[in-house]
């Protein structure tokens, strides 16, 4: 066991034994009853939708009431998400040490490849997830350290990366509209660290026990998601409700983070949300996280201060400060932030 808990789940995981009793969740933590996304769909918006008003409108209605929304009409060409959504699977099929390797390059270590989550070790639960995370900031910066293998990793990834940059930019234009912020508030360095990340969560033999990733908010601005295309997974608490997001087609899944929580003074809110595993397909999901650079200021916006009877809710933190505190705390961070 001590050595198996050690190498990536893809390697060693079995889907005709059971599941290793660390993998098991707390009664209180597993799966149980969720509603279908058809009964409570995710609000699905067309970008595509020429009167700006009535867009502005339905993303800002669909953050408010449930942190999420889905996006079609993006813009991304969908052969570009197919072949994202492929190169990290292929990435994932690949030895174990293969990969290792090719998150090697990066001396600071900010390249990524571990089961469960970064925090194995103080975790005493753990989950049904393999993931690959690294910085893809549209500087450039740091492209020296991508992996090389699939062979067309940096082409694909780097343009999914570029493509994901413009809509963030095009989405956080929008939800500044909505909050009365000016139109390009997010532009002064307030997205220009984004990283991406590839989960893989294998079939699991027993999935009522286990779980792909725990309850939590996202610590960033916003986040964009591509998930599997036949494959569901994630799943959004509303009103104490647990709504499984059935996978669009070519759609993006986008949440509110808690960065974004901050900056709009409480106006939007990062939403809980996790991942459940099933016992006969693989899932893989692609996820943008839009950050700051470390060095920012992250604070309730003057422009919404002013004008409103809300005092601050939060105070100043910077990026640094606020991921530090969010790696050790986990969902506790919130705690912090008044
Ligand atoms: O894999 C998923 O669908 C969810 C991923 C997610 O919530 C995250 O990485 O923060
Ligand atoms: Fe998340």
């Amino acid at each position: 066991m001590e050595s198996m808990d050690r190498m990536l789940l893809s390697s060693w995981y079995d889907v005709h034994s059971t599941v290793p009793s660390s993998y098991v969740q707390l009664p209180e933590n597993r799966p149980g009853k969720v509603v279908s996304s058809l009964h409570e769909p995710i609000p699905v918006i067309d970008l595509g939708e020429r009167h700006r008003p009535h867009l502005t409108k339905q993303i800002l209605k669909a953050s408010q009431e449930y942190g999420f929304f889905q996006v079609i009409n993006h813009g991304v060409s969908h052969d570009l998400m197919d072949e994202t959504l492929n190169i990290f699977k292929e990435f994932h099929g690949m030895p174990p040490k293969e990969k290792i390797n090719e998150c090697s390059k990066d001396p600071n270590g900010n390249f990524k490849i571990y089961t469960s989550g970064e925090n194995y070790k103080k975790n005493a639960t753990h989950y049904w997830k393999d993931s690959l995370i690294h910085p893809c900031p549209p500087s450039g910066e740091n492209f020296q350290y991508w992996p090389e293998k699939p062979s067309n990793y940096r082409e694909i990834v780097g343009k999914y990366s570029r493509e994901m940059n413009r809509l963030t930019l095009e989405i956080l234009e929008i939800l500044c509209e909505g909050l009365g912020l000016e139109p390009r508030y997010f532009c002064g360095g307030l997205c220009e660290n984004p990283s991406l990340a590839a989960h893989h969560y294998p079939p699991c033999p027993q999935p009522s026990l286990t779980l792909g990733l725990a309850k939590h908010k996202d610590p960033t601005i916003i986040t964009i998601l591509l998930q599997d295309k036949e494959v569901e997974g994630l799943q959004v608490l509303k009103d104490g409700t647990w709504i499984a997001v059935a996978p669009i087609p070519n759609a993006f899944v986008v949440n509110i983070g808690l960065l974004l929580q901050i900056i709009s003074n409480g106006r939007l809110a990062g939403v809980e949300h996790r991942a459940v595993t099933n016992s006969s397909i693989a899932r893989t999901s692609v996820v943008y996280f839009v950050y700051p650079s470390f060095e920012s200021n992250i604070e309730p916006a003057q422009a919404l201060l002013k004008g409103s009877n809300t005092p601050p809710l939060y105070k100043s933190i910077t990026c640094r400060e606020f991921r530090a505190n969010f790696y050790q705390k986990g969902p506790k961070v919130e705690e912090d932030l008044q």
